[in-house]
């Protein structure tokens, strides 16, 4: 089941107009001349439309900065990045910035909601950011959708952490971008409340024909996924499908052994 990470580099056979995300050969270092960090070292990928990728691997790997470049948070300083077919990289500032708000979604460990605004507001805010109309009756369907219909106006202080998820979740959802990114969006969250928002996040995948990548250090969390790629020294190391907790945990253990590639 776990395959050393070339043939993602391949086409799926699906066609360019299948796939959500693409990366190609994208690097990142930071730092100086006499200090310099390869956070990434030429990655290339395709995610396919509708498809649930969970990004694993040990600490410095990598993750959060293909996430941030993934998503156009971060530039990467070569590289491309194509989201449904269109290039984001390459841009201006406020282009980059106009391109994010339109089609992708963030989710956070600590959600990062507006604490004076209600769940409502705090839903919104994508399409206010991006001055795109809101429907009421949408914005109402979502927050029913993620078990919030009763909580239109509460404020975030008023409500757990992972219903706190939920407006998140909602609020990724609202500008139905092409791809949703979450760092590590149970981090926080205790068993129970982390598998519920797990199975939201498969929910807008399998219902909703959304397409999610999932920076996580957990492998109960990337069992909910439909594949994880793993990173080792900001190289991709190997991917597996319909993951298992255990495959996922024995394949960590084992990064970067020999030992991965006949597994
Ligand atoms: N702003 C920065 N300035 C300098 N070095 C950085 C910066 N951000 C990340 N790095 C370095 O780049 C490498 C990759 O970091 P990154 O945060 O992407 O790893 P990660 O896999 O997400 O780690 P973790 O699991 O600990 O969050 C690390 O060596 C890190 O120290």
């Amino acid at each position: 089941m776990f395959r050393r990470t070339d043939r993602r580099n391949q086409d799926h056979g699906t066609g360019p107009a299948a796939e959500a995300l693409r990366l190609v050969k994208v690097t990142k270092t930071y730092g100086g001349a006499e200090n310099a960090v390869t956070a990434l070292d030429g990655v290339t990928l395709a995610l396919p439309r509708g498809t649930f990728t969970a990004v694993m691997g040990p600490s410095g790997s990598g993750k959060s900065t293909l996430l941030q470049c993934a998503a156009g948070l971060d530039r990467p300083d070569s590289g491309i990045v194509l989201v449904d077919g269109a290039e984001m990289t390459g841009g201006t500032e406020a282009e980059l910035t106009k391109f994010r708000r339109n089609r992708i979604g963030f989710i956070f460990q600590q959600y990062n909601l507006l604490d004076t605004l209600t769940v409502a507001q705090n839903t919104i805010l994508p399409l206010k950011l991006a001055r795109r109309r809101v429907n009421r009756a949408r914005v109402e369907e979502i927050l029913t959708a993620v078990g919030l219909g009763d909580r239109l106006g509460h404020r975030p202080d008023q409500l757990s952490g992972g219903q706190r998820q939920r407006v998140a979740i909602a609020r990724a959802l609202i500008t139905e971008p092409s791809v949703i990114f979450a760092d590590e969006p149970t981090g926080a969250l205790d068993t129970r409340s982390a598998r519920d928002i797990l199975r939201l996040l498969q929910e807008t995948v399998r219902v909703h024909g959304r397409t999610v990548v999932m920076v996580t250090h957990d492998p109960v969390a990337a069992s909910y996924a439909d594949s994880v790629m793993f990173l080792a020294d900001g190289r991709l190391a190997g991917e597996m499908h319909r993951p298992t907790v255990d495959a996922v945990a024995e394949a960590l253990a084992h990064l970067g052994d020999d030992v991965m590639a006949g597994v």
